[in-house]
């Protein structure tokens, strides 16, 4: 392994390519050699671990993530950028697998085949659908051991939110409920080219031991009423739920209390109890 082969600045493989950032598909690139390195540093010792990168682009992060020893599976959807990644591909003998096509599509887990970090900075609606894919699976542990994932910030704190707070939701208990989330570092606006209208924000996830006895799918269902009627007390958002209302009752949780006071284990024990009851 070369770690460090001498590689043009991105800008210059950026020119070459004639790769103008495109707006449908989501493209702020990244160009800052050290904050990409900071980047790829977030999910641990890369060294000799799978990882996959979602949305590589011109390759700047795929770039830092190969220097940190990663063998990269890279899914990119703009098949303008496949001969930069070639290129890259080339400086890093046998550490990176360019496929071109959407990743929304892929099955991730069959295409990776053994345990592998995710990293990507992705468009906003793509990266939250595929951040929710990722986290609820009914297989736990997942075959992903980390996510390294670029959101914009407002949803990066949704992310990591604690009970009590506006941004406390759904997204909050999906990503906290058997995984640990964590904003890892801020990134402004003016890293990328183009700049978007918002701050960014990485969050880093890890698997955690799933609760015995409750399903994702009925933690998720609960969650969704819950949520979906926020600011209306329990007993009217989870009327809806069948038996949620004696689950509310068999483990003490107040029915005039509104979904944003539940701690994330307050819901975990509604949903094994509404499991008990179906
Ligand atoms: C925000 S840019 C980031 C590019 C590069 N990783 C960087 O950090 O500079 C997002 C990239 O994701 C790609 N992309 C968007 N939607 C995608 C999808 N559904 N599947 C795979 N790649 C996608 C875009 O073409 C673009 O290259």
């Amino acid at each position: 392994m070369n770690p460090n082969p001498p590689l043009p600045p991105i800008r210059d493989v950026i020119n070459r390519h004639g790769l103008s950032a495109s707006k449908a598909l989501g493209q702020n690139f990244l160009l800052d050699e050290q904050l990409l390195d900071r980047i790829a540093a977030i999910p641990g010792d890369l060294a000799g671990h799978p990882v996959l990168e979602v949305g590589p682009g011109p390759g700047g992060l795929t770039r830092a993530i190969l220097r940190a020893g990663g063998k990269v599976t890279a899914i990119e959807m703009d098949r303008r950028c496949l001969p930069a990644l070639e290129e890259l591909s080339a400086a890093f003998p046998g550490q990176l697998s360019v496929i071109e096509g959407d990743a929304m599509k892929i099955d991730h887990a069959q295409t990776m085949g053994a345990p592998y970090a995710v990293i990507a900075n992705l468009p906003y609606n793509v990266g939250t659908a595929l951040f929710v894919r990722w986290l609820s699976g009914e297989q736990w542990p997942p075959q992903w051991t980390s996510l390294t994932l670029m959101f914009q910030l407002e949803v990066a704190q949704r992310i990591v939110a604690q009970p009590g707070t506006g941004a406390y939701g759904r997204l909050a208990v999906l990503a906290q409920w058997r995984s640990d989330a964590k904003l890892a570092m801020k990134v402004h606006r003016s890293a990328f080219t183009p700049p978007p209208k918002v701050m960014s924000a990485i969050v880093h996830v890890t698997p955690k031991a799933q609760p015995e006895g409750v399903s994702a799918r009925l933690l998720e269902r609960v969650t969704e009423a819950a949520f979906g009627q926020r600011r209306k007390m329990l007993r009217q958002s989870l009327k809806g739920v069948p038996h949620a209302l004696d689950a509310l009752d068999i483990v003490g949780i107040d029915p005039q209390r509104r979904a944003e006071t539940l701690s994330v284990d307050e819901f975990v024990v509604l949903a094994r109890t509404l499991g008990t009851l179906g």
